[in-house]
């Protein structure tokens, strides 16, 4: 047995085929004690089908899932009792009231400890917790779902995009919701979104999947370096530019006829072209080009990257 707690969730060659299809390949996925963990991917690429395997709703085609340290399929209710988790927008009897649907939810699960007040509370819905459901906004809907979750009591909740359909404050609501979890109840989060920027904003750690494999898994940091501004030199001969700033030790690119230089270039600009303009150059153009974290998302999922 797995013995590393500090590991919630981590799958060793997660598989899943429907047919011939394979929509989970290989998955790899570490997620660490306190974490906010970002699962990002555009939609089909097998986000949901991961998450249900890792709450048990499916079975892997192959490979295994081990949660806190122990495989699934072996310590399933242990486990899962460990867990909440909001996969797909959550059903509620609307005649009922917030809070009266947590109590249904509190009795089918069987919990003994009382917690509706206080998770109500977490999810800022107190003052409309004796209202019928019926007239909750979505957000509010999506709110008492991540209610629902933390019922229990959970070392770890897992959110199946979150914030899907809701307006700007709803988002706004739920993402400060996930921020709080680590910080104010030592939970572990996994949230899958396939908004980068919603990732961007709460993950402190960020797998990427696509076409079912994963692409990337790091920290957040990581990929914002990867971000760094590029420098775009636009110069009358570039070929000779890029030997003479090669010949200094930059990684000096031609890209459509402008001369690309990588990273920490961007804090020499000025050194750069000093240096140009003294061996006869002339410089029509320097400029920072940022990438956002869209390109980079793109550059590894356009490409086939095996990390
Ligand atoms: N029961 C099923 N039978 C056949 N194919 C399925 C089944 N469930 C999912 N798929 C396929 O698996 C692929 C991955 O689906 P999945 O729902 O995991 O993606 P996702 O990343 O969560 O995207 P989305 O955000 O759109 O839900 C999709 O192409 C989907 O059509």
């Amino acid at each position: 047995m797995n013995t590393n707690t500090n590991m919630m969730i981590e799958t060793k060659h997660l598989t899943r085929r429907y047919g011939t299809r394979v929509v989970v390949d290989d998955v790899n996925l570490q997620v660490k004690k306190g974490e906010i963990y970002g699962f990002l991917g555009p939609n089909g690429a097998g986000k949901t089908t991961t998450i249900r395997m890792l709450l048990g709703l499916i079975r892997p085609s192959a490979g295994e899932v081990l949660l806190f340290g122990r495989e699934l399929s072996r310590h399933r209710m242990e486990v899962l009792g460990k867990i909440g988790s909001l996969v797909e927008s959550p059903s509620y009897y609307g005649h009922l009231t917030g809070h009266e649907n947590l109590q249904t939810i509190q009795k089918l699960l069987g919990l003994k400890k009382n917690r509706i007040d206080e998770v109500l509370e977490t999810v800022r819905l107190t003052k409309d917790a004796h209202r019928p459901v019926k007239g909750y906004s979505l957000g509010m809907k999506q709110r008492l779902g991540i209610a629902a979750a933390l019922l229990r009591d959970p070392e770890m909740v897992i959110l199946d995009e979150p914030t899907n359909g809701l307006d700007p404050a709803g988002i706004h609501e739920v993402r400060q919701l996930i921020l709080d979890m680590p910080r104010q109840h030592g939970i572990t989060v996994l949230v899958s979104s396939h908004l980068l920027s919603e990732i961007d904003q709460v993950a402190t750690q960020v797998g990427i999947i696509n076409g079912g494999r994963l692409i990337f898994q790091d920290s957040i940091d990581v990929l914002r370096r990867e971000s760094r501004p590029r420098l775009r030199v636009v110069t009358e001969r570039p070929g000779a530019a890029q030997m003479l700033l090669r010949g200094q030790g930059h990684a000096a690119e031609i890209e459509a006829g402008a001369l690309w230089l990588e990273g920490g270039a961007a804090e020499n600009i000025g050194a750069i072209n000093r240096e140009l303009v003294l061996a006869g150059h002339t410089v029509t153009r320097i400029e920072e080009v940022k990438r956002s974290l869209e390109d980079i998302f793109l550059d590894l999922t356009g490409k086939d990257v095996s990390l």
